[in-house]
């Protein structure tokens, strides 16, 4: 029987990274993977996605012209946008296919095996693989495990993926439906909340548990996303409970109980359920197989290993932060940590993130909400948009850059997040800075193209250095610095 180095389960982004460095070590791999390639990755997840709302962002911004030039709007046709969109899918997988099959040219047909089917462990060094020729075992040295996650269900809501959908069904929808309710307003909702909004041809209603959207995400952030998703319409439930969704004749009926007791009944065509996302592990692995497991179902991880030591874990199914970069980023580390050793631990304060809304939020490290959750006393200052000359020549001011730094000599960076245009260009010298453990010195004295986002940053580190060219003691109402310490702000000014 062959015996491989590594057998990978799972070729979405975490899994297909770590094939990939492990031909770096010239060991022999096997990936198995039972849909496509890419995985959420690409389809009904990160790449289509993104494809939805840069065609959303697009047509939303013609409108705008159009509307200006007192124009006509030219019609959108769903299915032309679903097209593109699966263009742009088809187009990823095949590039990562080439390239797995050139890689596999390229080291002889000897290192890289590519299965598709379905896997499950049987033993710390054996998978059964069924394939539609039938199953057979494989032998390995080591397991990665990167089945990654799919949308969770709630028990009282009856999901068909026709009328009401998870993110999954949203690619299958033929048409724009005229009125759709979102429950669960975090990342997923919020995203196809400001898709939706943008194409203009579908009322949405929003819904989380929470008091608010993004619960997770600091209040002046929810303030410019919530301004912006009810200026086009969208209406935002507050303050209420959802106490049923049912499909009645084909549409969508829900009901809300709010805070004084009132209850109203709604209906809509369509729902979307996106209440966050659970592990890919039904069936994975047989009973002699121990795998230790979180309390909320996914592998507890010990710095990517298993509680078997030949069984790693990487990506979506571990209990942290479910991106992309993060899964790559895993997939690779648990490849070093097998053949040598990584260059250094796993680090996740600098895992920068983009949430593509209307204006897009760029976020690295701690926000204020968990800074304060974690007890922290730290200094802030943030900066309008209106301050920074690419702002204002992109014809477009509405948004800022905020920088958080511990409360000390050192102004160590915590985080930062930015709304608005061009937000994510802002994010890597900051991420950066955070990875190398540095003050803030550095970005204050590097020299930054102009005009651009980044120095929207620059002068919010110069404002804690009591060295802006702007001076927040005159731009009160658009430069803030100021220390927190116990939930109570106090201003620095100069
Ligand atoms: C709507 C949406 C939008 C998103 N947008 C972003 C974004 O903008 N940026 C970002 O960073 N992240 C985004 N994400 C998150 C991102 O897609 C995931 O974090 C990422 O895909 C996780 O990668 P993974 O490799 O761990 O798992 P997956 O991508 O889920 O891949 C796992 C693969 O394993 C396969 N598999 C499962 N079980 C088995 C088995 N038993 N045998 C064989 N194969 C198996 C699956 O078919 C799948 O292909 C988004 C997610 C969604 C749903
Ligand atoms: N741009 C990006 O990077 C991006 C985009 C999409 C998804 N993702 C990843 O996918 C993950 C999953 O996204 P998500 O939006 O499903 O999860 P999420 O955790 O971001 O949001 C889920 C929301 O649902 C709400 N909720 C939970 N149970 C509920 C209930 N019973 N009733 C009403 N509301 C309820 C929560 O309060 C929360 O606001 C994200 O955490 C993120 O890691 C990333």
């Amino acid at each position: 029987m062959e015996r491989y180095d590594v057998c990978i389960i799972g070729a979405g982004p975490s899994g297909y990274a770590a094939a990939m460095r492990a031909l770096d070590f010239k060991k022999k791999v096997v990936m198995i993977e039972r849909a496509r390639v890419g995985g959420a990755g690409i389809i009904n997840g990160a790449l289509s996605s993104k494809t939805w709302w840069e065609l959303s962002r697009d047509i939303s911004n013609l409108y705008k012209h159009m509307g200006r030039l007192n124009m006509p709007k030219p019609d959108v046709s769903f299915m032309e946008v679903r097209a593109e969109v699966e263009k742009a899918s088809e187009e990823r997988i095949s590039l990562l296919q080439n390239h797995m099959e050139a890689m596999d040219s390229k080291t002889g047909g000897q290192l890289l095996t590519y299965i598709e089917g379905n896997a499950q462990i049987i033993g710390p060094h054996e998978v059964k693989v069924t394939t539609r020729e039938g199953s057979h075992i494989l032998n390995t040295e080591n397991i990665i495990i990167a089945t990654g996650s799919k949308p969770r269900k709630l028990p009282h809501i009856p999901i068909d993926e026709k009328v009401i959908l998870t993110s999954d069904g949203i690619d299958k929808m033929d048409h724009f439906p005229a009125s759709m309710v979102i429950l669960g307003a975090g990342v997923i909702g919020c995203e196809f909340a400001t898709i939706f909004s943008n194409f203009g041809k579908t009322k949405v209603h929003l819904i989380d548990k929470g008091d608010r959207i993004l619960p997770f995400e600091d209040e002046d952030v929810v303030n410019v996303i919530e301004k912006n998703l009810e200026s086009k319409g969208v209406l935002i439930h507050r303050n209420s409970q959802l106490t049923y969704m049912k499909v009645t004749e084909g549409h969508v009926e829900y009901e809300l109980v709010y805070d004084d007791g009132h209850k109203e009944v709604f209906h809509v065509e369509k729902a979307l359920v996106s209440v966050g996302r659970e592990p890919n592990i039904q069936n994975l692995w047989t009973e002699n197989v121990n795998i230790e497991m979180s309390g909320y179902g996914y592998i507890k991880d010990y710095d990517t290993q298993t509680s078997i030591p030949s069984i790693y874990a990487v990506g979506d199914i571990t209990a942290d932060i479910a991106l992309v970069n993060v899964g790559e980023l895993e997939g690779r580390y648990a490849i070093e940590k097998m053949f040598s050793t990584p260059k250094r631990k796993l680090m996740y304060e600098n895992i920068s993130t983009i949430m593509f809304l209307n204006p897009e939020v760029a976020g690295v490290g701690l926000n204020e909400t968990t800074a304060r959750k974690q007890g922290l006393c730290y200094r802030v200052v943030s900066l309008d948009y209106s301050c920074i000359a690419r702002a204002t020549a992109m014809r477009n001011t509405q948004g800022f850059v905020k920088v958080l730094v511990t409360d000390d000599e050192e102004m160590k960076i915590l985080g930062m997040r930015v709304v608005g245009q061009h937000a994510s260009s802002a994010i890597q010298a900051v991420a950066l800075l955070i990875s190398m453990d540095k003050g803030i010195e550095e970005l204050a004295e590097l020299i930054h193209p102009h005009p651009s986002i980044t120095e929207g940053i620059q002068e919010c580190v110069r404002m804690l250095l009591g060295k802006s060219t702007l001076k927040p003691s005159i731009l009160r109402d658009h430069m803030v610095c100021r220390t927190c310490k116990e939930g109570v702000y106090e201003d620095l000014v100069f």
